[in-house]
């Protein structure tokens, strides 16, 4: 509805502005020190939700996508110059998030292509490319076809309507030799998910494991000097949505003296767990705020060509354990996503040019793409930042303050509007922080990308109606969408809603004839993994995070008098529909799933009540709308 919004800003402009103004990046900070090269090197990313254009408010991950092109390709020149091999990998998630991959359905259609520039060896599925059967179908149809042997899905098959066939979406296992001779044997496994449309079937790892496929692949007729399990599933073993501990328990068990290294998602945090002396697994957070750097010596292998220690570059000396003989070691790290990041760990000498024009090309093809789809539109002015972790449940500047009132506001039946309703949503539903100023189309994706409909049953008694959010809080949650049945809480946020600038590096940095000294050290990702807490490769201070429920009520049309009604409308989303109608059995109800029905057109989704409300209460300030300083677009834009 562009009559609806208010005016268009300039943030196209902002990513140009943010290239030509080394004094904007003169603010920032810098990694602590270079990499450490290996004989295998990985860089790796994960959940990155359409997040190509970067992070539009927050310059600590301000690079975009273009940004990583030109990086990923002096990391593969330098490989090579080292002697040694590097890969890149992708796990999965590639939607659900920002504008640029949500607002021209199927989500994706304008973000794979961009996403494809970069030269990933091995991808595999996340759970987001499989809720929506039109978004699936993307994925069998175009995702998989552009990246053909390297897209592995060895648990994920979907209809084929040409033959009412299950099959892969991608592969079931790649074996390839490296550059330089490494023999690579590759699965990607999704966790256990369930909340997949019905043309998709994922197949549980305790079943795959035992398929003759696995078994024949794990015992390959050729030689296997690594095993690498990449999968959109955490790496840590003791996360209840893991599979990683079975699969490695499997290989190992079969092939006791290969190394494992696993590559994992789905759960957004940066996360490094040692499974044994010769296996590791690395997750890279999220959203395009981290790339993952994992690089190991000591493989040994007949056929590897390359060397083992490269020169004039530090070197992994980490063992898996303590008491590890295989010769293995390794390093990981953490890098925030950055141009100054990437220009660090790129280049090397002053008169270095980072921007290869394929990196360039990209951008442009990004900055092309959001302005095709409007999304620097506007719907309002946030009066203030709310957070989706920073602060305490409900508090002033928490999210979910903002969602209670908005959804008490907005979300109504105009034919039941006098009658008392709680109206519910899973603060998994929110995404992202709200930042303070301009929120346009693009944010209201970012905040709340789904588009889970409003359903409800009317006439609920309040005796049992006022019971439901404290019973959903404290209920064991019977999501049908995730099993093993527990909702995750909301997931950490690194983000802190007052810096919009980085800064923090203690040393120096030359790059485009410019000087960088920093001595502060600021808010963002504080990482502690298996090897400790020397993992962030740009050092932060803490920020503050509350646990958040896992719903969140807004309420309307109560009496004022102080008196309660006799009955309520009971409005949630069609997400979790069947749990709301458990709960209410278990507080004395007696309800089926026949009791629901859409209290809104389903075309109302967790998309519409923001901007919604964003258009009926944030349009004044507009004019007054404050960027810059520190809060909204970087550079006043
Ligand atoms: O329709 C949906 C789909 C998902 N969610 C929320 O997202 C997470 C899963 O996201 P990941 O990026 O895979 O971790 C799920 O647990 C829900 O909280 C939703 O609200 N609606
Ligand atoms: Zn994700
Ligand atoms: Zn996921």
């Amino acid at each position: 509805c562009d009559s609806c919004y208010g005016p268009v800003d300039e943030v196209i402009h902002e990513r140009l502005v943010r290239r030509m103004q080394p004094e904007a990046q003169a603010a920032t900070t810098s990694p602590k020190g270079p990499l450490e090269w290996g004989q295998l090197n990985f860089l790796h990313t994960t959940d990155t939700h359409g997040w190509l254009e970067g992070h539009l408010k927050e310059q600590n991950y301000g690079a975009d996508w273009g940004d990583f092109v030109s990086f990923s390709r002096h990391m593969v020149q330098k490989a090579g110059n080292l002697a040694v091999d590097l890969l890149l990998i992708d796990t999965g998630d590639l939607h659900d998030g920002a504008g640029l991959s949500d607002a021209a359905p199927p989500n994706g259609v304008v973000s794979n292509p961009i996403f494809d520039n970069i030269n990933y060896d091995l991808l595999t599925i996340g759970n987001h490319e499989l809720y929506v059967t039109e978004i699936a179908y993307e994925h069998f149809y175009n995702f998989s076809r552009v990246w053909g042997d390297k897209y592995l899905t060895s648990n994920v098959q979907i209809i084929n309507p040409a033959t009412g066939n299950f099959e892969y979406i991608g592969k079931q296992y790649r074996y390839f030799t490296t550059d330089h001779g490494l023999r690579i044997m590759a699965f990607g496994v999704l966790y256990n998910f369930g909340g997949n449309s019905n043309v998709s079937k994922v197949i549980k790892a305790a079943d795959m494991v035992k398929q003759q496929w696995f078994i024949d692949a794990v015992n390959y007729t050729e030689p296997i000097d690594l095993f690498l399990v990449i999968g959109h599933n955490p790496i840590r073993r003791t996360d209840s949505s893991s599979t990683f501990g079975l699969l490695h328990d499997t290989i190992r068990a079969m092939r006791p003296t290969v190394p494992i290294q696993a590559f994992g998602g789905h759960s957004h945090i940066r996360d490094f767990q040692v499974y044994d002396d010769m296996s590791t697994g690395l997750e890279s957070g999220r959203y395009c705020e981290t790339l993952g750097w994992l690089s190991m010596s000591g493989i040994q292998s007949d056929t590897y060509t390359g060397l083992m220690n490269p020169r004039g570059v530090p070197n992994p000396t980490r063992k898996a354990t303590n008491t590890s003989t295989t010769g293995l070691v390794y390093s990981r790290r953490y890098l925030d996503w950055n141009r100054l990041t990437f220009e660090y760990h790129a280049t090397n000498s002053q008169d270095s040019t980072f921007d290869y024009h394929s990196g360039l090309r990209v951008t442009t093809d990004i900055t092309d793409a959001r302005k095709a789809l409007n999304l620097s539109a506007l719907y309002g002015c946030a009066p203030a930042t709310y957070c989706q972790s920073c602060q305490p449940f409900l508090a002033s500047s928490n999210i979910f303050s903002l969602v209670q009132t908005a959804l008490g506001a907005i979300v109504v039946n105009a034919s039941r509007a006098t009658i008392p309703r709680y109206v519910i949503v899973n603060t998994g539903s929110i995404r992202f922080n709200l930042v303070k100023g301009p929120f346009t189309y693009d944010d209201s994706f970012i905040v709340s990308p789904f588009t889970d409909a409003f359903q409800y049953i009317p006439n609920v008694p309040y005796a049992l109606a006022q019971n439901v959010i404290n019973s959903l809080n404290g209920a064991t949650l019977n999501d049908k969408r995730e099993f093993p049945g527990v909702m995750p809480q909301v997931k950490y946020s690194c983000i802190d809603p007052t810096i919009s600038l980085i800064s923090g590096y203690t040393g120096e940095l030359k790059s485009h004839g410019v000087t960088r000294r920093q001595t502060i050290v600021t808010p963002g990702y504080t990482t502690t993994d298996d090897f400790g807490t020397d993992g962030d490769d740009t050092p932060h201070s803490k920020i503050p995070s509350y646990s958040q429920p896992n719903y969140v009520a807004g309420n309307a049309s109560f009496p004022t008098d102080g008196t309660t009604p006799a009955t309520v409308d009971v409005v949630f989303l069609d997400y979790f529909a069947s749990t709301v109608v458990s709960v209410l059995n278990g507080l004395g109800g007696t309800y089926t799933t026949a009791d629901v029905s859409y209290y809104l057109p389903p075309s109302f989704t967790t998309q519409t009540y923001l901007p919604l409300y964003a258009q009926q209460y944030w349009q004044a300030n507009v004019p007054n709308c404050p960027v810059g300083q520190g809060v909204g677009y970087p550079n006043g834009k």
